[in-house]
This record gives C-alpha cells, structure tokens and sequence, in this order.
C-alpha cells in the first residue's frame, strides 16, 4: 500500500448511500480524513451519523458509493480482508465502553493484542503502559463492573489505541457521561491519539466535545457539509 500524501486521504467515503428498508440513512454523504487528524462528525439525532461511521470502518456496506482506505477500496476487499483491516488498523470506542465484564481492565486491553497473538506477559505490559497514559492505571485488576462511567471509557479508550491503529472511530464516547468526566475523556483520547499519530472520526452531537476536533463535517438528512476548518 502506498503512504497518504497531501493529495491522498488516509480514508474516504465518496457518494455514500445507505438505506434500511424504505428509510434513507446516507443520501450521498462525502467525507475525507487526513493521517493523523481529529474530525467531529455532527448533525441531528437520526441523521445518519453512525451510518456514516460504519460505512467508514467496513462494518455497514454502503448501497452505492466508495470507501476507500489508502489506496484500497474496502467493497473490493473479501470479509475476512476487511475484518484483518479492522482489526489490524483501526481502533473503537463506542457510547458504552463495551468492555468485556469477566475480565480485568488490565485484561481488557490487552485482548486486542491477545488476538492477534502476542504473548500474555508482553501484551499485558503494554495495556498496563496504555492504562497509564489514560490516567487509569489504579484500576488494573478491578473489572468493568467495579469502576465508574468515566474510568471505564478511559480504559475503552486505551483497549482502541493499543494496538497503533491509524484511525479511531468514536461513537458518541462520553454520550453516558457527565460534563466533568466527558471533558476528561475526550482530553485524554485526542492527547492519546496525537501522540500515537492515529486519526479519530468522532461522531457526537455536543458542541463542546466537537470542540476537541480540528474539524467539523454537519450530516444532514445523510449528506455532508463541512462548517469549520480551525487551525491547529
Ligand atoms: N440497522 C438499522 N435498521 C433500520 N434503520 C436504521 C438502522 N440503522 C440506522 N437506521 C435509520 O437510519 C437513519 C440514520 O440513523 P443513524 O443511526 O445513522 O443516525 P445518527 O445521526 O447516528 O442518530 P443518533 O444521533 O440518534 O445516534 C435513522 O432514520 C435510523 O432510524
């Protein structure tokens, strides 16, 4: 595969459409993401957000129009390809951290790296590095059942990054969260992936978590618009 360039996105959904039934989710939606970049993907409850979100990652296959991952179209791409792309280069963190309830956050996050075979002493090491840049190292050995709302998505976050995805899709990540523990999740994830040069595609319908974002794309009736592009 060839390295994004200026001319080339990392990812790009071009002309999306996407309807269940007789509802129409994506009516041409269009989005383009940089290496590295954090976007905020906004709109109305219903829009077509997370559509747009799963088309993007390969989860939802799109009735027309392309996804692309570097150089590769995803619809080109057999399932098991596709879930290898998943897997290997992109990270999610959705409303509810989704963590695995029978084991330890440290656990958590090292099953990523279990999966793809990394040995338990060295994967464990890395979700215990992870756990500490996310500021939730003191809950290691307790299980997502034993810890706040907050410290969950943070170790949702740190299972997303440790594996060095190239993007991050975020699903509304502090939607269950109070203001105070929203702001901190969204601090720690986009600090996280600067460093780790991931992009993030965040979908939230918060101004104040888009505000993270270097970016805003406005999905209306599942099309695009781009409202802002703020310097870094
Ligand atoms: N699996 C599905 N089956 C049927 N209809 C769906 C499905 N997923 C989404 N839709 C419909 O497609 C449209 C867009 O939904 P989508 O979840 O993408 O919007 P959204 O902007 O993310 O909404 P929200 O902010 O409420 O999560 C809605 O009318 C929704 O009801």
């Amino acid at each position: 595969m060839t390295e994004p360039t200026e001319k080339q996105p990392l990812l790009a959904g071009i002309e999306l459409h996407k309807t269940y039934g007789s509802t129409p989710a994506l009516d041409g939606a269009t989005l383009r993401i940089w290496a590295g970049e954090i976007v905020a993907v906004m709109g109305a409850s219903g829009s077509g957000k997370s559509t747009l979100l799963h088309c993007l990652a390969g989860i939802v296959r799109p009735d027309a129009g392309e996804v692309r991952y570097r150089d590769r179209e995803l619809s080109a791409m057999s399932d098991a390809e596709r879930s290898a792309l998943r897997r290997g280069e992109f990270g999610f963190v959705f409303q509810f951290g989704q963590l695995v309830p029978e084991l330890t956050c440290l656990e958590n996050v090292a099953l990523p790296l279990r999966l793809d075979r990394v040995r338990r002493r060295e994967a464990e090491r890395r979700a215990a590095e992870w756990l500490t840049r996310l500021e939730v190292d003191d809950v290691a050995g307790q299980r997502p059942g034993e810890i706040s709302g907050g410290q969950g998505q943070r170790v949702a976050v740190a299972r997303a990054l440790v594996t060095a995805p190239r993007v991050v899709f975020a699903d509304e990540p502090t939607g269950a969260l109070d203001s105070l523990n929203g702001e901190q999740v969204m601090r720690l994830l986009t600090e996280a992936a600067r460093q780790a040069g991931a992009a993030v595609v965040l979908v939230t319908h918060e101004p104040r978590v888009a505000a993270y974002a270097d970016r805003e794309i406005v999905v209306r009736d599942g099309r695009t618009r781009e409202t802002v592009l703020a310097p870094r």
